[in-house]
């Protein structure tokens, strides 16, 4: 049985069909990046597998049983903006996740477990770099140390799963490069199963181990919103990037689209 399976998927909003006939299986532990056209359905997909958008047909599978239908603390989620609480500090916004947790137990959060979740939170907040700015607001910190935030927010639930939506997509290029380093340690020590939509072909093969290309394989000229995309490619890559055959296959996913 693998981690996650795609049944034959199909999602629709009214009579535009977004997505059709995806079947997949991930397992544990692997880095899918999805890059494919702008309006191609890889935002509703990631919304799929968090538990927000539901499909219209088939089903997707976690460890055998349907995913829940909404989003819960076995799926973490990163959106390219910044998702992090405006008024509180750094730290604050870390243990707010767990206060949150425990507060809907007790009503409110003991002195005792208020230490564990502070010392889980310094930790977190010590693997993304951000120890310096601990009692930092939000506006005052860079995109790329808001990003880190909101990682190490989302790293405080323990999630099996982590959904990375256009993270870096908002950052300059010589402060990607160090995220991608920091998202890499992350999924190794974690052992993450990581999700990622970009729109940078490059950085999908760098950062993942496997990469989707989202694609309409049917079309009718005369009724655009008919077909849906379905993943036309599915590349297991060398982990960290290092695929030598980068610029071949970009060159066939190139032809692909000029025989459209
Ligand atoms: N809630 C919604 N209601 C109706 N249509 C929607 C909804 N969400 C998405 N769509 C439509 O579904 C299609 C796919 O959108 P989606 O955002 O998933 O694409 P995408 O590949 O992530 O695009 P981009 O790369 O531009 O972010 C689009 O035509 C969009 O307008």
């Amino acid at each position: 049985m693998s981690f996650l399976t795609i049944n034959n998927l199909w999602k629709s909003y009214g009579d535009v069909q977004v997505l059709e006939r995806i079947n997949l299986s991930v397992e544990q532990g692997e880095f899918v990046s999805m890059v494919g056209a702008s309006g191609c359905g890889k935002s509703t997909f990631l919304n799929m597998l968090l538990g927000k958008e539901q499909a219209t047909r088939g089903q997707i599978l976690l460890e055998g049983n349907m995913l829940k239908q909404e989003p819960d603390e076995e799926r973490g989620i990163v959106f390219q903006r910044y998702s992090v609480f405006p008024h509180l500090n750094v730290l604050q916004n870390v243990m707010i996740a767990d206060e949150f947790t425990e507060a809907k137990i007790l009503g409110w959060v003991l002195g005792s477990k208020r230490k564990l979740i502070k010392e889980k939170a310094l930790a977190f907040i010590d693997a993304v770099g951000l120890t310096p700015a601990l009692k930092k607001y939000p506006h005052e910190l860079s995109g790329g140390m808001q990003q880190r935030l909101a990682i190490a927010q989302a790293l405080m639930k323990a999630p099996k799963i982590l959904l990375l939506d256009e993270p870096f997509g908002a950052l300059d290029p010589g402060i990607r490069a160090d995220m991608h380093q920091l998202i890499r340690d992350i999924w190794k020590k974690n052992k993450l199963t990581i999700f990622m939509v970009t729109h940078d072909i490059k950085e999908g093969f760098e950062l993942g181990s496997r990469l989707w290309v989202f694609d309409k394989v049917r079309h009718d000229p005369h009724a655009p919103n008919m077909y849906g995309a379905r993943v036309t490619y599915d590349l297991a890559l060398n982990t960290g990037g290092q695929s030598a055959d980068i610029n071949n296959i970009v060159a066939e996913i190139n032809q692909h689209e000029k025989n459209k």
